[in-house]
């Protein structure tokens, strides 16, 4: 008991002294920042001031004098400005130190050494700014690491130096709020269990939480390696994928301020808009403000300048309610994303010079200045070495320099910026026109694809791609293709300065996607995680992983395997579980809860009313979010209709949705990655559900839930539960 109470008291001056430190540097970084906002309007004053002359006059002037005199007040802006912003994050960063400085202790011998050091553990670390003493270690530092790793006894951890041994003595865990301490505890690995179900059993929020506390030490090896080019995680619905990815990322980004890789270096890629939402706020809580966060749909619009590509969503929507189109609309995805369509897609691009690339003689005024054979044979040439972006690029090149030498001769200022423009134009290729060219004759297509293994519905495939094409309109399949297709023609520098890239739900992608990214970003070095059980329109297992691989072609790779569940009850997972093959051992963390039911219902009034008292029952027990799930939009706008006029709900219909809370209605396909307290599957009868396909959309959406699951259906029961 009095051991008790000096260490409680110990641990409230250490705090005590903590904040202290962290009050005096915000307060010194904020003073600085007022000199610094100071001088800026000071710098920006004295420019206007001495340099009215320049500015007015710089567009037009001819003098460089002016742009260096410019020059010469600008670059003191911009430091400052980098100055003023370096400070402004260190002011949040300090903000949140003072509220909760760290959240764990381990009292660590050196082995060369007598006395045990504690190292304190924090999101952000904080140093004294005379001696450099270290108060708060981030957890991203080596030393951090054993905190995760280890339990009381020998410890090592990996140093810039080289591995550095010892002893832990003590392991502690603090709750810190609003710079006060709640409680502390001294963690043995039951107790640490205990906390993370305690940690597990709250209820979910809109946005996804940060679990630097709880990290799992197989979660921890992958969030901290540094060895594999390409690093793919297969894990269990729950199993905390989309976690290790952010906090990787942030390691990522720890790692780099020594390695000179900067938030715009790494790329975390998202499956969906909603998605990105729901994780959006993890990687500013870890303090990294910055890193690029981008739906991968958008990469493609981005690509094909084209806002109106339809999304992955929409392409499943309409393929699971128009049961006519929905085998052809599979087997053409399949199809347009193999390596069979990229043979077909090369053999194209070394057709378009000879058949769609259609040169005219160019003229200046009356001069013919260059021949449409010259271009054309510009064009063959280094067909083999060279992109034909690039030697479009040379044809126009050749031009200009013949417009130009033909211009300083007989100067016609109309002419010359008219050759110029249509110079430019010869580099332009229509893509979306050139891809639809490929299927407006069967004939040639057939050409393009000889010897080349083609679905069995081809024919079909096709007049459903032309019928497409014809009204304007890009499906998914389409749109990946076109991409890959400019990609190949033109390139990109876009995202040269990519380093690290984070793909999640990797299952969701074909080899062609893999493909683009590998165009994307070839420098780079991968983060990849999914699951293979949670594929909705294709059947995947373990070599996803090794085409993958094969594509990505790096030469240091791995497959981390994770199969225990943090996110649902036991009741749940065992559930879950016969959705997916025996063969996929899931494991959960150990949570009990309440079994779930299946509750059927004669006709809609009675599975309404069903419906209706489970919600009101979960918001009884204080779930925050209850999501009752439907196959598709179709059937969600439907029971939206049902019920809202009889429950405060909400339907979330397209990608758009802020946050996912309370109670609302949404299809299982946009409800991928996203959790909810309870989950209701509201149309589980044998007419919705009755494929292996629809076995995986129950997998996904039974793994939803963290603490209470049950479904309804109206008639007949699908075979499947
Ligand atoms: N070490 C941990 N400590 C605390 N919570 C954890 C831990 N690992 C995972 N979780 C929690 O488990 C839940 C599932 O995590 P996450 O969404 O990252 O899993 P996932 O594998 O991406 O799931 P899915 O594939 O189903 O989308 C989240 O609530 C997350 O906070």
């Amino acid at each position: 008991m009095e051991k008790n109470q000096s260490e409680l008291a110990f641990e409230k001056y250490r705090l005590e002294e903590t904040i202290l430190l962290a009050e005096s540097q915000l307060k010194q970084a904020r003073l600085d920042n007022e000199g610094n906002s100071e001088e800026i309007v000071f710098l920006k004053k004295e420019m206007r001031e001495n340099s009215a002359h320049s500015i007015t006059n710089l567009w037009n002037s001819q003098n460089f004098e002016d742009l260096i005199e410019l020059s010469q007040y600008q670059n003191p802006i911009t430091e400052k400005l980098l100055d003023y912003e370096k400070i402004a994050n260190k002011i949040t960063i300090l903000k949140k130190v003072i509220d909760s400085p760290y959240f764990a202790r381990i009292d660590f011998r050196f082995d060369d050494e007598d006395s045990f050091d504690k190292i304190y553990i924090g999101l952000s670390s904080l140093k004294e700014d005379d001696t450099k003493d270290i108060l708060v270690y981030d957890w991203r530092a080596p030393i951090a690491s054993m905190f995760y790793r280890f339990s009381s006894g020998s410890a090592l951890y990996e140093a810039p130096v080289g591995k550095i041994t010892g002893e832990i003595g003590l392991k502690r865990q603090y709750e810190i709020k609003k710079s006060k301490l709640e409680y502390f505890f001294d963690a043995d690995v039951q107790i640490a269990d205990e906390f993370l179900r305690k940690m597990l059993a709250q209820n979910t929020s809109s946005k996804m939480k940060t679990i630097v506390e709880t990290i799992q030490k197989e979660q921890d090896v992958v969030i901290r390696d540094m060895e594999y080019d390409l690093m793919m995680v297969q894990g269990a619905a729950g199993s905390g994928k989309t976690s290790i990815a952010l906090h990787r990322a942030a390691y990522l980004m720890y790692q780099g301020s020594s390695s000179s890789l900067s938030a715009n270096n790494i790329i975390v890629i998202s499956p969906s808009t909603i998605f990105e939402q729901y994780i959006s706020d993890v990687l500013p809580e870890l303090g990294e403000d910055n890193v690029i966060s981008v739906v991968f749909d958008e990469i493609l619009s981005d690509v094909l300048q084209c806002r109106c590509l339809q999304t992955k969503n929409q392409f499943l929507e309409i393929m699971m309610t128009n049961s006519c189109y929905e085998r052809t609309m599979k087997d053409s995805l399949q199809f347009k994303t193999s390596p069979e369509f990229l043979k077909i897609l090369d053999r194209f691009i070394d057709d378009l010079p000879y058949r769609w690339i259609d040169f005219e003689d160019l003229y200046y005024g009356e001069k013919c200045i260059a021949e449409k054979e010259e271009l054309r044979e510009i064009l063959l040439k280094g067909r083999k070495t060279t992109s034909l972006g690039f030697r479009l690029n040379q044809a126009a090149e050749f031009a200009l320099e013949a417009a130009k030498e033909y211009h300083r001769e007989h100067e016609n200022q109309a002419e010359y910026m008219k050759i110029k423009e249509e110079i430019r134009r010869l580099t332009e290729l229509n893509i979306p026109c050139l891809y639809s060219k490929m299927f407006e004759d069967a004939m040639y297509f057939h050409h393009l694809a000889k010897d080349i293994e083609l679905p069995c519905d081809i024919r079909n495939i096709m007049e459903f791609t032309q019928d497409n094409l014809i009204s304007n309109r890009f499906y998914y399949d389409d749109a990946a293709a076109a991409v890959w297709l400019k990609l190949k023609i033109y390139g990109t520098d876009k995202y040269r300065g990519i380093k690290q890239v984070v793909v999640d739900e990797a299952q969701d992608y074909y080899p062609l996607h893999y493909e683009i990214l590998k165009l994307l970003f070839p420098d780079a070095k991968y983060t990849i995680l999914g699951d293979m059980n949670q594929t909705l329109e294709k059947k995947e297992d373990l070599s996803l992983y090794e085409n993958i691989g094969k594509i990505l072609n790096k030469k240091k790779a791995t497959l981390v395997t994770m199969d225990k569940s943090y996110r649902s009850t036991n009741q749940i997972l065992k559930f879950a579980s016969r959705f997916i093959q025996e063969t996929s051992a899931m494991e959960s963390f150990n949570r009990d809860g309440d079994k779930p039911e299946i509750h059927p219902a004669s006709d809609g009034f009675e599975l309404c009313g069903k419906i209706i008292s489970e919600v009101k029952l979960c918001l009884d027990a204080g779930y925050q979010s209850v999501g009752l799930l439907c196959k598709t939009e179709k059937n969600a706008s439907f029971l939206y209709e049902i019920l809202k006029g009889k429950l405060k709900i909400h339907l979330i219909k397209d990608e758009t949705a802020e946050n996912v809370e309370g109670v609302f209605i949404i299809p299982v396909y946009l409800s991928k990655g996203l959790e909810f307290d309870a989950v209701l599957i509201c149309d589980t009868d044998s007419e919705n559900y009755k494929s292996e396909e629809d076995k995986t959309l129950l997998y996904i959406a039974s793994t939803r839930a963290l603490h209470r699951l049950n479904l309804f259906c109206k008639g007949e029961i699908s075979h499947l539960l």
